[in-house]
């Protein structure tokens, strides 16, 4: 009979994990702390180990060098409630099998331990390099662990990584932690905004061009690429290249060189692509503007970045990070209540993390007192954009409407084609949110007064997030 060592306190996790094991053919040796852990490593090794990180007397991570050095070919599964970026790399760095954040899928945590029981004995784990730590990338949502398990999958090796995600959601920062966290964390992080490059200019701006290769080519110009050599070239906004520049993109990626503009000389490729893009790429592929092959070529490990929206459980962590960055940096230290973390939590962030940050700073600087409570929250929130994209759109209070319409437009101005839903959002909350003060948050007065119908008012007081409440308590 195989054992497998299972360190786990929490008694009803423990009770799955074993049951999922034994189905699998494994006898599993259950213990609850590092104390017990030792004593039963301390005359014989297991299959696997499995265990928690914290455990009633220490952390797991933080003591398993001492079990490595003793059984060096025991596969280690480590099982984490204490879900950042720094948890997952901690773990990887420890040289273990697998990393699982909770909650974790069962049937694939078993299926990990029969792989690693299986692996030959004595082979490391393809992540056995310490790395450097504390990467800001925080969230603790479900869906950020899916991300933070997947950047620790690319850090050993070179495959091209896709992320995908609506502006502001985080992009480019993964984009960087994968290269600063990665093998190639000694080489360049060269970042590449396709969509700001003019198309005549984005070939050479990537590859490169010699001297006299088109008017105005006065020197000869080392593109991205070759600046990206040993590192991670990142190209962002990949959705907006254009198709002559696409072709010869995916030339370079299926060739592995790249030739500069009205150069001979075919140069190899040595550095990691990751790509990003807001757009949704298969219809931009069925319309003809994004070629297929291209994308089949970017797309070998995709990442997708979800919407704050979608992930509500990241944006208290994130304020409380984003407060700590803004106080490092010199604005006041501020503190938010749970009441006003629960306020944020309930806005729709259109702009994602991007607004949020923004928002944020903001509050650091504009708050009365240090101690932000929900009462306090609620004005200045009355004052954002509503969910405009970049989360500017708060209107100063006593301009003129005309000015405040021209400020919004040259602060804020959303993509063509939104403007007048992205401005309609950004008049109504501040409109709904004076009405509701001057009625004390009464809404069927508050209806009355704008001539609109209650549930009207009601179903858009929850879309806008305004607490009518939070209006009733502060008059
Ligand atoms: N999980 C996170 N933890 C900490 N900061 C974050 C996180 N996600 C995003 N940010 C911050 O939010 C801002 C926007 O992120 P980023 O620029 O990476 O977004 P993006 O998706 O690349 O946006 P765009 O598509 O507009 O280029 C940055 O200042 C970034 O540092």
């Amino acid at each position: 009979m195989t054992h497998v060592l299972l360190v786990e306190d929490d008694m009803s996790i423990a009770i799955v994990i074993t049951a999922a094991l034994e189905a699998e053919g494994f006898a599993v040796v259950h213990c609850q702390s590092l104390a017990e852990r030792d004593r039963l490593l301390a005359d014989r090794s297991f299959a696997a180990l499995v265990t928690d990180v914290m455990l009633p007397d220490g952390d797991g991570i933080e003591t398993i060098e001492t079990v490595r050095a003793r059984h060096p070919a025991m596969p280690i599964v480590i099982l984490s409630a204490q879900n950042t970026l720094d948890t997952a790399v901690r773990a990887s760095d420890t040289g273990a099998f697998e990393y699982f954040p909770k909650p974790f899928d069962i049937d694939e945590l078993a299926r990990t331990v029969r792989q690693a029981a299986g692996a030959a004995q004595g082979q490391r784990s393809p992540i056995d390099e310490p790395v450097a730590q504390g990467l800001p990338l925080v969230g603790r949502s479900a869906a950020m662990q899916s991300v933070f398990r997947m950047i620790t999958r690319v850090l050993r090796n070179d495959l091209t990584v896709l992320i995908l995600g609506e502006s502001g959601t985080g992009k480019e920062l993964v984009a960087e932690a994968i290269h600063q966290l990665g093998n190639r964390r000694t080489g360049p992080f060269i970042a590449v905004n396709t969509a700001a490059i003019p198309a005549e200019l984005i070939e050479s701006e990537l590859f490169g061009h010699e001297k006299g290769a088109f008017t105005g080519a006065v020197a000869r110009h080392v593109g991205k690429f070759e600046q990206a050599a040993g590192g991670t070239l990142f190209l962002d906004e990949i959705g907006d290249m254009p198709m002559q520049a696409q072709t010869r993109l995916l030339r370079a990626l299926q060739s592995g060189t790249v030739r500069r503009v009205g150069g001979r000389e075919e140069i190899r490729l040595d550095t990691r692509i990751v790509a990003a893009t807001n757009k949704d790429l298969e219809p931009e592929i069925a319309a003809g503007r994004f070629r297929e092959d291209l994308y089949y070529r970017l797309n070998v490990v995709p990442i997708h970045m979800p919407p704050l929206r979608d992930r509500r459980d990241d944006i208290d962590v994130l304020a409380r990070h984003f407060l700590q960055h803004a106080a490092n940096e010199g604005l006041p230290r501020r503190q938010l209540t749970p009441e006003a973390a629960g306020l944020l939590s309930r806005q729709p962030w259109r702009g994602n993390v991007r607004e949020l940050k923004n928002f944020v700073y903001r509050l650091a600087l504009l708050a009365r007192e240090d101690v932000i409570d929900a009462e306090s929250l609620a004005p200045l929130l009355a004052g954002e954009g509503g969910g405009v994209p970049e989360g500017e759109g708060g209107m100063q209070a006593g301009t003129d409407i005309a000015d405040a319409v021209a400020q919004w437009l040259a602060t804020t101005r959303p993509a063509s084609g939104t403007i007048y839903d992205s401005a309609m959002a950004a008049f109504e909350r501040p409109l709904f949110a004076e009405v509701l003060r001057e009625t004390a948050g009464n809404q069927l007065r508050a209806a009355q007064a704008l001539g609109i119908n209650r549930n009207t008012l009601r179903k858009r007081l929850g879309e806008l997030a305004l607490d009518p409440e939070e209006f009733a308590r502060r008059s």
